[in-house]
């Protein structure tokens, strides 16, 4: 091994334990991407800059234009400046005004002007770096694993048949390769090296760059299965309090299984996650015997104007009960909350129950707004549309919680209660524990993006305007693990959700509680 490619290799060897150490999986990844509306404003930015380098190939075309005239209009020896008149007066002529306006494009040149006005762009947005092409990279590589894309229509830039402006090249495949090594996908990152050596190979004649390529690639084979090795090894033997650092951070489900082989409950993350795909690629888990007894209808609200125009209402799943409300927000409704919460939109962070630290995570990618009562009309109707369907207060509820998701954006399973019964977490300020939750679909996404509950069998695909609702807890107050659920990632489009989780505290004449633990 050649010592660039050794340093390469000690580079990524030290990228994926400081991960580990770190417990820190997005490391070097970026998230310009988890978001639909940072592309898009991304998108008008570069609008700009075409403007502004379009403006200066004009400007620098003219310059050369008034040089190219003056050497152009000298006929070399051809005519009598001396003797003829007319000649002299148009020799001196050139040599005072045309000279001059040769000088003035000499010295003039707008190259100042461009690099300003890019500078002042760049410094006004947040222009994407190096690591926002590695997390697009990544997110890439997760729509392929949860949904079977093949390579090689990815390749092709196929994606359900909607073609991408380009095709993929082979530093294209390197990259998503070395992607998913940094993200401990080790079989994917096996692929994408793979294909990369076969677009190289399919180059012909090639290069004696290319053929360096090839050569440090398949030579650095054996490095990366031996770090590969090295890095599982170590994860394996750290004690418990390394292993709680993990839970929660998107760590792969084919990682997972290696380091925590034959402990309990490896297999259920395994039967979760392959359930959790299956549901996402719109598969039939269940028989349709399972659907008997579920019911569609009207149901009119508690209070208010829904008290004569009933809701309707989609009976998803009855133990526990999981509930859609078609049609529920208006467009306006919807085109108001994505309006107020656009310039709030921030980095999503997930909380660790085992540790407390609010992080960054690979479990959860897409960028995320508070908007609460009182900041617009169209919240407290929300709000009281809520109280309404449910016949719950949502005075002692989350603000709503509003989420961005771009391409690949995702939450894997999880379910949305503390279960306080058996954490220590002070009470006061969570006003009880998340009873139930209320979550909006804001917009169609165009494929991807349905909500799943792997332990249930059940998947809802994200229809703008409708609501799902289901209860956390139990009767007792004991969380409901059969609640666990997942975002699908989004494959085209974006998706757009607020949800609103709503708290023990204050249902007490509105929810029947019981001292049943099993109930
Ligand atoms: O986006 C979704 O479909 C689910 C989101 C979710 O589960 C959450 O925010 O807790
Ligand atoms: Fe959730």
């Amino acid at each position: 091994m050649n010592f660039r490619a050794r340093q390469c290799y000690l580079f990524v060897g030290v990228v994926v334990v400081v991960m580990l150490m770190t417990s820190d999986l997005t490391l070097g990844l970026g998230d310009v991407h988890t978001s639909a509306v940072t592309v898009a404003q991304l998108v008008q930015t570069e609008h700009v800059v075409i403007d502004i380098l379009q403006d200066y190939i004009t400007k620098e075309e003219n310059r050369l234009e008034a040089i190219k005239r003056y050497v152009e209009s000298w006929e070399e020896g051809e005519a009598d400046y001396v003797n003829n008149p007319i000649n002299s007066y148009l020799f001196l002529r050139r040599l005072t005004q045309e000279y001059n306006t040769v000088l003035d494009a000499l010295h003039h040149t707008p190259t100042l002007d461009v690099r300003s006005n890019l500078t002042l762009l760049r410094e006004s947005t947040d222009v994407p770096v190096e690591a926002d092409v590695n997390g697009a990279a990544y997110a890439l590589v997760k729509l392929q694993d949860t949904y079977n894309l093949t390579i090689d229509d990815l390749v092709e830039g196929d994606i359900m048949g909607r073609k991408a402006v380009h095709v993929l090249s082979a530093s294209d495949c390197f990259r998503l390769a070395q992607q998913s090594f940094n993200n401990l996908e080790f079989e994917l990152s096996e692929m994408w090296y793979k294909k990369g050596l076969e677009l190289l190979h399919a180059r012909q004649p090639l290069t004696q760059e290319e053929l360096d390529k090839i050569d440090a690639i398949t030579r650095q084979q054996a490095t990366r299965s031996m770090m590969r090795n090295l890095v599982t090894k170590m994860a394996r033997d750290s004690d418990d309090a390394v292993h709680s650092k993990f839970s929660g951070l998107g760590l792969p489900t084919s990682f997972q299984q290696q380091i925590y082989e034959g402990q309990d409950g490896v297999d259920q993350v395994k039967q979760v996650d392959e359930l959790y795909r299956r549901l996402c690629r719109g598969e039939d888990i269940l028989p349709p015997e399972a659907f008997f007894g579920l019911k569609c209808g009207y149901v009119f609200g508690v209070s208010g104007y829904h008290q004569l125009m009933p809701f309707k209402v989609e009976l998803v799943w009855s133990d526990p009960i999981i509930i859609v409300y078609h049609d529920v927000l208006t467009h306006t409704e919807m085109a108001m909350v994505k309006h107020i919460s656009t310039p709030r939109l921030a980095t999503t962070m997930i909380h660790s129950f085992t540790t407390h630290e609010i992080r960054k995570s690979l479990a959860r990618v897409g960028k995320t707004a508070w908007v609460r009562r009182g900041d617009d009309i169209t919240v407290d109707k929300v709000l009281a549309r809520i109280e309404d369907m449910t016949g719950l207060t949502t005075y002692t509820s989350e603000d709503l919680h509003v989420l961005n998701y771009g391409i690949g954006g995702h939450y894997d399973a999880h379910v949305d209660f503390f279960d306080l019964q058996n954490k220590s977490l002070d009470k006061d300020p969570h006003q009880g524990d998340r009873l139930a939750t209320m979550l909006f679909y804001l917009n169609d996404v165009e494929a991807g993006g349905s909500t799943v509950f792997p332990m249930l069998g059940i998947g809802v695909p994200a229809r703008a305007g409708s609501a799902l609702f289901w209860f956390n807890l139990k009767r007792s107050g004991k969380g409901d693990y059969r609640t666990v659920h997942a975002a699908c990632p989004v494959l085209l489009g974006e998706k757009w959700i607020a949800n609103l989780w709503i708290h023990e505290w204050g249902q007490e004449f509105r929810w029947t509680c019981t001292l049943d633990p099993e109930e």
